[in-house]
C-alpha cells in the first residue's frame, strides 16, 4: 500500500478546476474522484478524500492504461471505476531492453526534478534528454545538483547546467540535509506534484526521504535486479512534508525518448533558430552552401558538440517513434544492403 495518508481534501491531492471541469452533471452526482498512487498488474492503489484504497482492474479499464498521478472517477455507491480523466501532463518512454512497448511513467506532474550529482555523473547529453522529456510532457523542468557538499567547484556545474536552456532553474543541494532544501520547497507546495529522474546513485531516494520525512529504504521497495544491483522498483506517489506529492520514477537509467520531436526541438531551439536562416530549407548543416548553423560554429557562437547531441537525440526519437512494422522494414532493407555488399566484395575478390 501507499504511504499516503487518509482524510485529505481534494485540493491537497492535486485536484483542481482542470479536472473538475471534465465532469458532467450526472458524474457530479454519482461519482467521486481518486488519484492513482501505485499501479499493479491487476489493480490500482488509490488515494481519495476517503483515504487509501485498492481497486481491481480488468479488461474494460486495464492497469496499463493508468500511470501514477492519474485521476480516476469511481461510482460513489459501488466504488466501481468509471473513467480516467484527461491528463494535463504525461511522461512516457519506450520500455527498456528490447521491448517496443510504450511505458507511461507518470501523469499530471507539475514539475520534474532532474537530478544529477556534482561529479562524474554530470552529463549534459543526459540532462538534455531529460529536458526534452519534460518539454514534451508539458512539465516544468528543474535541475537539482546533488552532492554539492562534496564538490569544490559547484558554481561551474551550476553554470554548465544553466547553459543548457534559457531560464532553466538549477539548484545545488546536499540531498541528505532536509533544512538545506528550502530552494525546492516552492515547487512542493500543497497539491503540487513533482516527479524525479536521474541515474542510479545520484541521491533520488535520499532527496525523497529528506523532502517527505520518510525512509524509503525501510519501505521494502528496493530489490535486487538481475545484475545484483540494488534498484528501486516501485513507482509511487509519496507525500511531501508541507503539502505536495513526489513520484519516484525508478529505472530511468535507460530512458529512451518517444514522440519527443517537439521536446527535442524546444531544448535545442537555438539551433532551430539558426537553421531558419540556412539557404536550403532541408539543410543538413553538413556541407551545404549558405548554412547558418555551420557559420555559427565557425564563429564560435555554437558549440559543435551541441549540434552533435541535437542530431543524436533527433535520431533516437525518430527511431523509437517508428512503428514496429517500419522498424522491421528498415532492418530488412539493411540486411539486404549488407548481403549485397558481401556479394559485391566476394565478386571483387573473385575477379582479382
Ligand atoms: N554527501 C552527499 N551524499 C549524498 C547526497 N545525495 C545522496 N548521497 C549519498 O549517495 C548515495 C546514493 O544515494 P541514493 O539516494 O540511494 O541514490 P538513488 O538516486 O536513489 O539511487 P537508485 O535508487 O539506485 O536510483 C547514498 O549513500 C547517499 O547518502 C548529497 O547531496 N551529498
Ligand atoms: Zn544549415
Amino acid at each position: 500500500m501507499t504511504d499516503a495518508g487518509a482524510g485529505m481534501s481534494l485540493p491537497e491531492l492535486g485536484w483542481g478546476p482542470r479536472f473538475q471541469s471534465q465532469l458532467d452533471l450526472d458524474e457530479f452526482e454519482t461519482c467521486r474522484p481518486a488519484r492513482v498512487a501505485e499501479v499493479h498488474r491487476n489493480g490500482l492503489d488509490l488515494i481519495s478524500e476517503a483515504g487509501p484504497e485498492r481497486i481491481e482492474t480488468g479488461p474494460a479499464l486495464p492497469s496499463r492504461a493508468f500511470a501514477v498521478g492519474d485521476w480516476l472517477l469511481l461510482e460513489r455507491d459501488s466504488g466501481r471505476p468509471v473513467r480516467r480523466l484527461d491528463r494535463f501532463s504525461e511522461m512516457k518512454r519506450r520500455a527498456a531492453g528490447t521491448g517496443r512497448e510504450v511505458q507511461l511513467i507518470a501523469a499530471n506532474v507539475d514539475t520534474l526534478f532532474i537530478t544529477s550529482s556534482c561529479n562524474a555523473d554530470f552529463n549534459p547529453p543526459r540532462l538534455e534528454r531529460y529536458l526534452a522529456l519534460a518539454e514534451q510532457a508539458d512539465v516544468t523542468p528543474l535541475i537539482v545538483l546533488t552532492k554539492a557538499d562534496l564538490a569544490d567547484d559547484v558554481d561551474r556545474y551550476v553554470d554548465r547546467a544553466r547553459a543548457l536552456l534559457p531560464g532553466l532553474i538549477v539548484e545545488p543541494v546536499d540531498a541528505r540535509d532536509p533544512d538545506g532544501l528550502s530552494a525546492l520547497r516552492p515547487w512542493c507546495g500543497r497539491g503540487q506534484t513533482v516527479a524525479l529522474v536521474g541515474s542510479s546513485g545520484v541521491g533520488k531516494s535520499t532527496l525523497i526521504n529528506a523532502l517527505s520525512g520518510l525512509d524509503l529504504a525501510t519501505q521494502g521497495i528496493r530489490e535486487d535486479d538481475a545484475k545484483g544491483r540494488h534498484t528501486t522498483t516501485a513507482r509511487s506517489l509519496h507525500r511531501i512534508a508541507g503539502g505536495g506529492w513526489i513520484i519516484d520514477t525508478p529505472g530511468m537509467r535507460a530512458l529512451r525518448l518517444l514522440d519527443a520531436e517537439e521536446g527535442v526541438a524546444a531544448v535545442f531551439a537555438d539551433i532551430a533558430d539558426l537553421a531558419a536562416a540556412c539557404r536550403f530549407g532541408d539543410c543538413s548543416h553538413d556541407r551545404e552552401p549558405g548554412c547558418a548553423v555551420r557559420e555559427a560554429i565557425e564563429d564560435g557562437r555554437l558549440d559543435p558538440a551541441r549540434l552533435d547531441r541535437y542530431r543524436k537525440l533527433q535520431r533516437e526519437d525518430r527511431r523509437n517513434s517508428e512503428s514496429l512494422a517500419e522498424q522491421r522494414d528498415r532492418d530488412r532493407a539493411l540486411g539486404k544492403l549488407y548481403r549485397s555488399a558481401q556479394t559485391a566484395a566476394r565478386d571483387r575478390r573473385g575477379n582479382r
